[in-house]
C-alpha cells in the first residue's frame, strides 16, 4: 500500500517502533505498565502488527488486542501519552504529516479495545 510504501516498508516500521518504544520507556506516565514486559518481544509484535495494518506483507502473530490489554486498566490519557510518544517518533523520523495523520487514524480504531479494559 502507499502508507506502507511511505512508512518506508518493513526495515522502517521496525526503526520507527525501535523509536516509539524508547519513548515508551521514557515515559512516567505509562512506564509502570511495562515494568515487567519482554521489550524485545513487545517490539516485534507491535512492529508485526503495524506492518500489518497498514497493508504491509506481514501477518500478525501476536495476542488479540482486547486479551493482551484486559486487567491493565489502561486510561483515555495513558492512550493519549502513547499516542504522543508515537508522534514523537515519527517526527524524529521526518515522516510527512499526512503520513504521521494515516497511521493515527488507523491506531485511534483500537481505542475501545484498550482503554478501560
Ligand atoms: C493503539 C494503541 C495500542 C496498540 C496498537 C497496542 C498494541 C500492542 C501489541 C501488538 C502488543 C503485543 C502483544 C503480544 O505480545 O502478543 C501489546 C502489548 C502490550 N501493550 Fe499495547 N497497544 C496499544 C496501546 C497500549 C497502551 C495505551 C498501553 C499502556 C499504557 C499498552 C500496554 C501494553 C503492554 C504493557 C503490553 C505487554 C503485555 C505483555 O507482554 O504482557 N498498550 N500492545
Amino acid at each position: 500500500s502507499d502508507l506502507y510504501r511511505a512508512l518506508g516498508e518493513k526495515q522502517g516500521i521496525d526503526d520507527l517502533m525501535a523509536s516509539f518504544v524508547l519513548e515508551i520507556a521514557a515515559d512516567e506516565r505509562v512506564i509502570e505498565h511495562f515494568e515487567n514486559v519482554d521489550i524485545e518481544r513487545f517490539h516485534r509484535m507491535i512492529s508485526q502488527h503495524v506492518c500489518e495494518l497498514v497493508g504491509g506483507p506481514c501477518v500478525y502473530e501476536g495476542a488479540n488486542m482486547i486479551e493482551v490489554h484486559t486487567g491493565m486498566n489502561i486510561t483515555r490519557s495513558e492512550f493519549n501519552a502513547i499516542v504522543e510518544n508515537l508522534i514523537t517518533a515519527m517526527e524524529q523520523h521526518q515522516l510527512a504529516v499526512s503520513t504521521q495523520n494515516q497511521l493515527l487514524a488507523i491506531l485511534a480504531e483500537f481505542h475501545g479495545e484498550i482503554v478501560g479494559r
